[in-house]
């Protein structure tokens, strides 16, 4: 059955209102990534013996590779010892887009968790200081403490342990007594650029879309929320990424939500702005197609910060695989164009 079908009314509505084309829905991601510890000793053959016989390499970032979107990493031994990592390749580009070098020391991550991008940035601090002996760190900040225990076992399991550390905070609030080389908002986001989760929650039949146990644990979780933070929109499902219909709704269809989502992704652009060294860089990224979440967000700050300028994000990146977003040096991953999920990514320079 055509998956446009089973979008619902409302949901169209919200696509329309944001100008997302639905067609994207119709895409199947043919390609699933993997990344390579960056000094990990393996050749190209091995990686097709030991990974894949399909394995692509991705030439515009170093230690990206492509497989087929059905292979399984769980059980190569690579991953198992903490040599290959899944991720996405626009997630990849946004860490490549911070251009990581000898220079930076302190990095700071808002929205951290469940850390694939955090884990890219340390180990790319590791290899710096493998090189000059100085130590460097990637603080990673997150609302989450669920998402963040996953994230620390990850950190541990990858043995980055000296070059995290994860800080609970709402990152609307997060403070700091040193300001940051570069900083990375991966935004919360309405989330529908990660087609292939919404597809799997799409094609549920209704009567698994909202079990009794999901609501019971929704509202419970939702209760814990309410008591530790007081400006989150999700529960801990969502943010374990198991929807319930309650989620879904909420986080597409309703105005207020919403607004707080757009108001929730300004605060932490202008914090971590505020936490961010002159001269430093701050890439803020989102996995929404919607102009309202991404570029309008970008051009307001723009107005109300005189020092801040929008950069290229991809130094010398071939950018055939993304397209540029709706203002100039902004970039867009359409999973149409790129085979990867969704991504806006903008980078901004403080002067
Ligand atoms: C898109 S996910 C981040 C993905 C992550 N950067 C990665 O690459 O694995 C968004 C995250 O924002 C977190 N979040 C939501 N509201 C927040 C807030 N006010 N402060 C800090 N983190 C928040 C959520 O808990 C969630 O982990």
């Amino acid at each position: 059955m055509n998956i446009l079908n089973k979008l619902s009314p409302q949901f169209k509505e919200f696509l329309q209102e944001e100008g997302i084309d639905e067609e994207i829905f119709l895409f199947e991601q043919t390609l699933r990534y993997i990344r390579i510890k960056p000094d990990y000793q393996i050749t190209f053959e091995q990686l097709q013996q030991q990974v894949s016989n399909q394995i692509l390499s991705i030439n515009e970032i170093p230690t990206i590779y492509s497989l087929p979107a059905d292979e399984k990493i769980n059980n190569l031994q690579l991953y198992k010892d903490g040599n290959l990592y899944g991720i996405d390749k626009s997630s990849a580009a946004v860490v490549y887009s911070l251009d990581i070098n000898k220079n930076d020391i302190n990095l700071l991550e808002i929205c951290c968790a469940p850390g694939a991008k955090l884990t890219f940035i340390a180990d790319l601090l590791r290899l710096q200081t493998k090189e000059d002996g100085i130590q460097r760190k990637v603080f990673g900040v997150d609302i989450s403490q669920n998402r963040l225990n996953i994230t620390q076992s990850i950190v541990n399991k990858y043995k980055l342990e000296k070059f995290v550390e994860l800080i609970l905070e709402d990152g609307t609030k997060y403070k700091s007594e040193i300001l940051f080389d570069k900083v990375l908002i991966d935004a919360e986001c309405t989330h529908e650029g990660s087609i292939k989760h919404l597809k799997k929650y799409i094609n549920k039949p209704i009567n698994e879309k909202n079990t009794k146990k999901q609501q019971k644990n929704s509202k419970a979780s939702k209760k814990q929320l309410q008591k530790n933070y007081t400006n989150t929109y999700t529960t801990e499902q969502t943010k374990a990424n198991q929807w319930t219909e309650e989620d879904f709704n909420s986080r597409f269809l309703d105005q207020k939500k919403l607004q707080q989502i757009y108001d929730l992704q300004f605060s932490l652009l202008e914090n971590g702005y505020r936490l961010l060294k002159q001269n430093g860089m701050l890439v803020y990224s989102t996995c929404s197609f919607s102009q309202k979440q991404n570029e309008d967000q970008i051009i307001k700050f723009l107005e109300q910060n005189a020092d801040a300028i929008l950069v290229n994000p991809f130094h010398g990146m071939n950018q055939q695989q993304c397209k540029s977003g709706k203002i100039f040096n902004t970039v867009r991953f359409d999973p149409k164009v790129s085979n990867t999920g969704g991504m806006f990514i903008a980078k901004i320079q403080k002067l």
